[in-house]
């Protein structure tokens, strides 16, 4: 798909740079993966430079400008749409229990007790006095971005929610397109603004500050709404909105993108506002929530140029970005459509971060997974070998898409330095050989470095489900024996059939179910049946396997339409196991789009074994860039490479 601008992120950050870039005459497209999860809907939307007390000088001029846009701008979008933003200049006061020793230093008017008072009657009654802030304000945030959404589809702007861009495409400074779970999309011009989870697609040091809300309503006896200003307490603040809701936020986390309120959190918030506002524990209780704000080391946004020419960065806005959303959508405006970047950006450009450390928080694609020299300098954009995201199995996230087993080796020697050359992360294990110490399987569990491996315990040799279950359950005692506590998983192999060895779907579905309720991540070898890895996906199993022909058989990708339909309808990985002969056919593999490849034969039985671990791993990575790249359509004719017009003619 083709469009002008194309903008990963649907927050109040994208969707605000969406509206104005349309109304300046670009075509737009954003891809969300999940509107309701963005900071947007959570935030309270004050509107509070100076209670916010920021002190960086530029990031103050950019919280101003963008204050100062928003009447005009929120005017435009109510006439657009018809709809209400709740914007509000209500003004803020900020009590405080402590009198300052030092007026002069902030933008507000200081109150005494009893002036305070006269702004707000009922406060906490160890309140001295606070500063009154008459140009800051509110927005309804909720309504807000519903109202920039609605903006944006009667603009004709293509919104798509639910779709996850899992890798930006670069090559030589340009981006070249976006790999999505919905197929590739392409643009002119790319614009990230994916709040905290910018760091999942890029090397940004931009991670999650989790912050939980919760709201309460006035009372219906209650006339009139007794609040109508935003109370900014040194712990808590309390947004009223004109509804007669009382937000009240917000607790600032550091713990990842855990997600839900806690007691913990809500019993905080409930406290400290109780005593900055009495009355208020007499309010009901309506809702909580949470969010996260995407926080930087220097809590700062990320504004501007990067490193591609054809890329924007608009992510970062920490605590602010309900403020900063008119004057992020202005300027980068500006910078896009009419090349003007404004000087204020060049504080705020990315590479200020150069030598920063990237956040290693949960859930973060590091964004490599070969063996290339890693570097996770910031600036180190990435180039084709780190594109990818990481392949995430259960629990459990691994750099290589390539799983090899240890059976068939002529010796121990060539398998260790197989599975090394291989650069595998998972090696699959016959939890019964190595239990009965099967010929070629002696001394097999400690000749790996399980330290670095994940062991993949699998149920060869069980005829039945029942078999298989006790078999993997003995697989799950053996990894913990090796140091794996937390390993739990197991590749599932009920196969009653010698000759070809193709597994029993029934008794597969069986054992799969048990296994997924005793907590397992199963991993269940099948045959290449849609319906039935539909299924298995269905009861919980982590990924499917299904075969590509016979184990051993090395007859390559036999089942090739029956995983192309499988890979197309699923939401777990699919790895393609058993029957890879050659590197060629583990490239069509991935080429086809499958998340890994188990391969065991093909490397154990080649002349050299090591050698041609090493050229499965290529293989693999190759045919996993391929299809993250698109391949080229087939043309039934030729067309020529080189332009056709402008030739010379003999005269
Ligand atoms: C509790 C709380 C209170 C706050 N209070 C205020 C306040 O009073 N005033 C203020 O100015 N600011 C406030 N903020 C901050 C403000 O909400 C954020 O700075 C702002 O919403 C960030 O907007 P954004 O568009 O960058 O990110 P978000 O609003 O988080 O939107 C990002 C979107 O990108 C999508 N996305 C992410 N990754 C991908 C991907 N790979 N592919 C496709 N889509 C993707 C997500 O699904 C999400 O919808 C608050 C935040 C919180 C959490
Ligand atoms: C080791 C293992 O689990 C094999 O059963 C797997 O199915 C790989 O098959 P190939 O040996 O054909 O690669």
């Amino acid at each position: 798909m083709n469009t002008d601008i194309l903008i990963i992120g649907g927050g109040i950050i994208g969707l605000a740079c969406a509206v104005e870039l349309k109304l300046r005459g670009e075509n737009v497209t954003v891809l969300c993966r999940n509107f309701t999860e963005a900071a947007g809907h959570a935030a309270a939307g004050m509107l509070a430079p100076d209670a916010e007390n920021i002190a960086h000088e530029a990031m103050l001029t950019l919280s101003k400008r963008s204050l100062y846009l928003y009447p005009e701008w929120v005017g435009k979008l109510e006439e657009l749409t018809g709809l209400n933003t709740g914007y509000w200049p209500c003004g803020i006061v900020a009590p405080v229990s402590q009198k300052p020793s030092n007026h002069s230093q902030s933008p507000g008017y200081w109150l005494d007790k009893a002036t305070i008072e006269q702004y707000q009657q009922g406060l906490g009654s160890d309140i001295v006095g606070g500063w009154w802030y008459a140009e800051n304000g509110q927005v309804n945030n909720q309504a807000l971005i519903q109202v920039l959404r609605s903006a944006a589809e009667s603009l004709g702007i293509e919104f798509q929610d639910g779709v996850n861009v899992e890798a930006i495409l670069q090559q030589q400074s340009q981006i070249m397109g976006v790999q999505t779970n919905k197929g590739l999309f392409h643009a002119g011009h790319y614009i990230l603004a994916a709040g905290a989870w910018s760091n999942q697609l890029l090397p940004l040091p931009v991670r999650p500050c989790k912050g939980q809300m919760l709201r309460l309503r006035v009372p219906g006896i209650v006339q009139e709404i007794p609040l109508t200003r935003v109370l900014y307490g040194e712990n808590v603040y309390i947004v009223p909105r004109k509804d007669g809701s009382i937000i009240v936020g917000a607790t600032v986390e550091e713990v990842g993108f855990t997600p839900n309120n806690t007691a913990a959190g809500i019993q905080n918030l409930l406290n400290h506002c109780t005593r900055l506002y009495p009355s208020l524990a007499d309010y009901s209780l309506e809702e909580m929530w949470w969010g996260f704000r995407p926080a930087t080391p220097d809590e700062l946004p990320i504004l501007g140029e990067s490193y591609c020419q054809n890329l924007t960065m608009a992510t970062g806005h920490y605590r602010n970005g309900v403020l900063l959303a008119p004057v992020t959508a202005k300027l980068l405006a500006d910078l896009i459509v009419s090349q003007k970047p404004d000087p204020l950006l060049s504080h705020f450009h990315y590479s200020r971060f150069e030598h920063s450390p990237v956040p290693n928080i949960p859930f973060t694609h590091s964004a490599n997974f070969t063996d290339s020299k890693a570097n996770n300098s910031y600036l180190k954009f990435p180039e084709f070998n780190q594109i990818d995201s990481e392949l995430k199995i259960g629990h459990k996230v691994f750099h290589s898409r390539l799983m090899t087993g240890t059976g068939k080796y002529r010796s121990m020697g060539e398998m260790q330095a197989s599975i090394n050359a291989s650069g595998c992360q998972i090696v699959t294990v016959a939890v019964r050989r190595v239990q009965t110490n099967a010929p070629g399987h002696e001394g097999l569990a400690e000749s790996l470095d399980w330290g670095k491996i994940w062991m993949l315990p699998n149920t060869a040799g069980c005829q039945t489900a029942q078999e298989a279950i006790r078999v993997a359950r003995l697989g799950r005692e053996m990894a913990k024996l090796l140091g794996q506590e937390d390993n739990n998983f197991v590749k599932l192999e009920v196969i009653p059939d010698p000759k070809y060895l193709l597994p029993d779907p029934i008794g597969t579905l069986e054992a799969a179910e048990q296994l997924v309720k005793e907590g397992f991540a199963v991993l269940p070898y099948i045959n290449a049946d849609p319906i039935l890895a539909k299924r298995l996906e269905e009861v919980g199993c982590a990924t499917v396997m299904p075969l590509a022909a016979p184990i051993g058989s090395g007859q390559g990708l036999k089942t090739s339409a029956n995983i192309q339909i499988i890979i197309e309808n699923s939401k777990i990985p699919v790895v393609v196991d058993a029957g890879i002969g050659s590197p060629s056919e583990a490239a069509q593999a991935m080429e086809l789009g499958a998340d890994a490849l188990l391969i065991n034969s093909a490397i154990a039985l080649a002349q050299n074994a090591p050698a041609m671990a090493y050229a499965m791993k290529l293989a693999t990575a190759a045919g996993r860039m391929a299809y993250l790249s698109g391949r080229m359509p087939i043309k039934e004719y030729a067309s020529a490479s080189s332009p056709t017009t402008g030739t010379i003619t003999s005269l």
